[in-house]
C-alpha cells in the first residue's frame, strides 16, 4: 500500500507519492493535496519551498539580490565593466557574481552556437541562472551581447520590478571594431566568421534600459567611471543595504 504524504508544507520528506492523470494529485484518504503542475515537458511536479527565504539570505548578506544585465556589441566593454564592478563590490563587502557569454559557453551552454535560436536559448538559460543567483541574494552581473530585445525582455519578466537592471553599452560599431581585442571583427569582415553581430547579424538596441553607457562629446567613460555610476545606482536603489540583520531567534529552531 502506498504511503500517504502531504506536501502542503513544502517539506521534501512530505512529497506526494500519488497523482492522477489530469495532473492533480487529488485527495488521498481525506488529505487535500495541492495541484501538481506541468511546466514545459515536466509533468507532475510541485514547487519545493524551504524554511530559509530570499529575505533571510539578503539580511545575512546585508544586500539585495538583483540582476545587472549588460548588453552590447562585441568589444563594447561589457566584460570589462562586469569585472570592474564585481571587484568594486567585493571591496565593499558585497557578494556579486559575473556570468559572461564566453565563459558560460564553455560549460552550461557549450551545445549552443550563434543562430537566432541558439542565442535565444543561451539567453533564456542565463536569465534563469541569473534569477537563481538573485534569489540567493547575490548581485548577479550578466554580460552578454543578447542582441534580441525579445530575449532580454523575457529575462526581465523573470524578475520582480526593479530587480532587473539593464545596462546598454551604446558604443559605435566602428569603435568596437577598432578595439577588436579578439580579432573577431577582422575574421568576420574577411568572411571567416558568419553571422557576427553588427557585421552580418542584427543587434536590437534596448529602448528603455535603466542605464546607458554612451559617449559624451565623443568621449567614452572609462570602466572605472562607469563602475562609480553603477555603484551609485545600486546604493540609491537600496541594493547595498537591507538593515535589520538576520538573527537566529528569527527561526523556530536555533541551531
Ligand atoms: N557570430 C558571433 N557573434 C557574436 N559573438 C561571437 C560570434 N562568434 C563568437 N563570438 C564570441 O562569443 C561572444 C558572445 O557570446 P554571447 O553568449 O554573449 O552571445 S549572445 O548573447 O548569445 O549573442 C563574443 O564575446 P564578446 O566579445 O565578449 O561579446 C565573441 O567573443
Ligand atoms: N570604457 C572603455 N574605454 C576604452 N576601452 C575599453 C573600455 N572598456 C573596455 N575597453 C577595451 O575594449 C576591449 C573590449 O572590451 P571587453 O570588455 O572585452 O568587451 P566585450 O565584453 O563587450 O566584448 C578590451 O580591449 C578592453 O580593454
Amino acid at each position: 500500500m502506498a504511503e500517504e504524504r502531504d506536501c502542503r508544507n513544502g517539506d521534501a520528506s512530505k512529497a506526494p507519492l500519488a497523482c492522477t492523470e489530469d495532473g492533480s494529485n487529488g485527495s488521498i484518504s481525506g488529505l487535500i493535496l495541492p495541484p501538481l503542475m506541468t511546466i514545459g515537458k515536466s509533468t507532475n511536479i510541485l514547487w519545493q519551498g524551504c524554511m530559509v527565504k530570499r529575505e533571510d539570505r539578503q539580511r545575512m548578506l546585508n544586500q539585495k539580490g538583483c540582476v545587472i544585465w549588460i548588453t552590447g556589441l562585441s568589444g563594447s566593454g561589457k566584460s570589462t565593466l562586469a569585472c570592474t564592478l564585481d571587484h568594486a563590490l567585493l571591496q565593499r563587502g558585497k557578494l556579486s557574481y559575473v556570468l559572461d557569454g564566453d565563459n558560460v559557453r564553455h560549460g552550461l551552454n557549450n551545445n549552443l552556437g550563434f543562430s537566432a535560436e541558439d542565442r535565444a536559448e543561451n539567453i533564456r538559460r542565463v536569465g534563469e541562472v541569473a534569477k537563481l543567483f538573485a534569489d540567493a541574494g547575490v548581485i548577479c552581473i550578466a554580460s552578454f551581447i543578447s542582441p534580441y530585445k525579445r530575449d532580454r525582455d523575457a529575462c526581465r519578466k523573470l524578475m520582480a520590478p526593479g530587480d532587473f537592471i539593464e545596462v546598454y553599452m551604446d558604443v559605435a560599431l566602428d569603435v568596437c571594431e577598432q578595439r577588436d581585442s579578439k580579432g573577431l571583427y577582422k575574421l568576420a569582415r574577411a568572411g571567416k566568421i558568419k553571422g557576427f553581430t553588427g557585421v552580418d547579424d542584427p543587434y536590437e538596441s534596448p529602448q528603455e534600459p535603466e542605464i546607458v553607457m554612451k559617449a559624451v562629446n565623443g568621449v567614452y567613460a572609462t570602466p572605472q567611471e562607469m563602475t562609480v555610476q553603477m555603484l551609485a545606482y545600486l546604493e540609491d536603489n537600496g541594493f547595498l543595504t537591507v538593515g535589520n540583520r538576520l538573527r537566529c531567534s528569527h527561526f523556530p529552531i536555533c541551531w
